[in-house]
């Protein structure tokens, strides 16, 4: 148990160069377990986002390492840095990014398609994400036959279909109302009980705050407090 699974030691980040300069983000010091579910929350420009980049190898820090299972990602090069994200990582998004025209499970198999997976298990591991999120007996339809939340769940069948050890969510339940947006945390909730999944998220929704295990709010860039719900 408590292992860690991502750190970012002294991490900070600085777009541009010189007086239009801005800090995004600076002193993240940041342990995430293998196994846990976290919120990073924070006002509009207070580096969510950002942070979320970073930790995915999307982005690399101007100073400071992050570090996934004890090795070093951040000074990776581009390439290597793509392999790592197209196996370990799921990236899920406000926006659902499914192809309106493709069923759900196509655009799931698709998905594995573009990342270069082996096609001959394509079909199994696309109907299996499915089922992890409920989505399996609808997998026919198209995304506009779908409610939001439905929608969420094959967005996330899609990015879980390789079976990746960390899923990053950009803000997965704005588009949402509050009941689709449970839903859909309930899936990640069970993909982390489940299935041995870590799930890292960034949201303004105060109800996720209370089902994750931890919350860690930005301010100005900067960590300004750690909650470990299960304490509190
Ligand atoms: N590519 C970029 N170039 C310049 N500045 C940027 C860039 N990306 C982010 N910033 C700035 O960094 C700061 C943090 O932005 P970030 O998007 O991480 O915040 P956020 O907390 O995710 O906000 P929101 O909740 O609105 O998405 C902001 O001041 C933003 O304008």
């Amino acid at each position: 148990m408590n292992q860690p699974l991502l750190k970012a030691v002294n991490v900070k980040k600085v777009f541009g160069r010189g007086d239009n300069s801005v800090t995004a983000v600076k002193n993240i010091n940041l342990t995430i377990n293998k196994g846990s579910m976290i919120a990073l929350k924070g006002r509009s420009g207070s580096g969510k986002t950002t942070l979320l980049n970073l930790l995915a190898a999307l982005d690399q820090p101007t100073e400071g390492e992050v570090f996934f299972n004890g090795q070093i990602i951040s000074k990776l090069p581009e390439k290597q840095r793509s392999h790592w994200r197209r196996t370990h990582l799921g990236l899920v998004f406000q926006a659902f990014g499914l192809i309106p025209l493709m069923s759900a499970y196509e655009n799931v198999e698709f998905g594995l398609r573009i990342a270069g997976n082996d096609s001959k298990l394509n079909r199994a591991q696309a109907e299996r994400a499915l089922e992890w999120v409920g989505m399996k007996a609808r997998m026919k339809h198209r995304p506009p036959e779908l409610s939001g939340g439905e929608q969420q769940r094959v967005a996330i069948a899609r990015a879980i279909a390789h079976q990746p050890v960390l899923l990053l969510a950009d803000e997965p339940t704005a588009e949402l109302d509050s009941r689709m947006g449970l839903q859909v945390i309930k899936v990640f909730r069970d993909l982390v009980e489940n299935h041995g999944m870590t799930v890292v998220m960034t949201t303004h929704d105060p109800g996720i705050m209370e089902i994750v295990d931890h919350v860690i709010a930005l301010e100005d860039g900067e960590i300004v407090t750690e909650s470990n719900q299960s304490n509190s």
